[in-house]
């Protein structure tokens, strides 16, 4: 059986390069990859999934209206696959996450996502929610906090480093717009 897999952490903790590492493997083994990440997300380029270590490949891309089933299938038409792999996964929709659960179920091939749990005000996003209730496994992917312990939310500032508390939920950014942290640091600061 082909598993839906979400691999979750917080920013800055390699899912990019992980996901690059992944689709790599299958391919130095003579098998087929299909990369896609977020349009919105044009940090690193429009159709790109790039780490922050320098790894990046050309990816097909997601907004709220594509239908990932029918892409994979129309794929599917020009060449064979053996895993799909999803970046920047919180920004799913609750359809799409069915329609990978599809791809998996209905076609026999594996997908793999990455993406944040939460946001800056910890809420769950939508992709996660859905990928949370029914992925077949849930891998955490770890980066620490200012103090060590394992971060796992993400702090919202402006380009002074004052701390954003409201907000829409999306906003594209790095290193100048978030920060990540551990429970007790992102409560003490984003809920003081
Ligand atoms: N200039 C750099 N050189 C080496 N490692 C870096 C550099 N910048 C960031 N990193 C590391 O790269 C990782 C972030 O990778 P990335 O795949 O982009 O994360 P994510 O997709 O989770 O945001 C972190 O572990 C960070 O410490
Ligand atoms: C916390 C939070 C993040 N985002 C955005 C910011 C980035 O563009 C991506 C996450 O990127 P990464 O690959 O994990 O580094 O999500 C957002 O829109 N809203 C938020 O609250
Ligand atoms: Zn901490």
């Amino acid at each position: 059986m082909a598993k839906l897999y979400f691999y979750y952490s917080s920013m800055n903790a390699g899912k990019s390069t992980t996901l690059l590492q992944s689709s790599f493997n299958y391919q130095e083994r003579g098998m087929e990859t299909m990369l896609f990440t977020a349009l919105l997300d044009d940090r690193f380029g429009v159709g790109k999934v790039a780490s922050r270590i320098g790894l990046e490949a050309e990816a097909h891309t997601f907004d709220d209206k594509t239908d990932i089933y029918q892409a994979v299938t129309n794929e599917l038409k020009r060449r064979k696959l053996n895993c799909v792999l999803i970046d920047e996964a919180q920004f799913l929709t609750r359809d799409q996450v069915f329609q990978l659960a599809s791809i998996c179920d209905r076609i026999g091939i594996p997908v793999l996502t990455y993406g944040i749990r939460t946001d800056f005000q910890a809420e769950l996003f939508e992709g996660s929610k859905h990928l949370l209730a029914i992925a077949d496994e849930l891998r955490e992917l770890k980066t620490i906090c200012k103090c060590g312990s394992k971060a796992t939310m993400n702090l919202r500032t402006d380009d002074k480093g004052n701390v954003i508390k409201e907000g829409a939920q999306t906003e594209v950014g790095g290193n100048e717009r978030y920060v990540v942290l551990c429970r007790k640091h992102f409560m003490e600061l984003a809920f003081s």
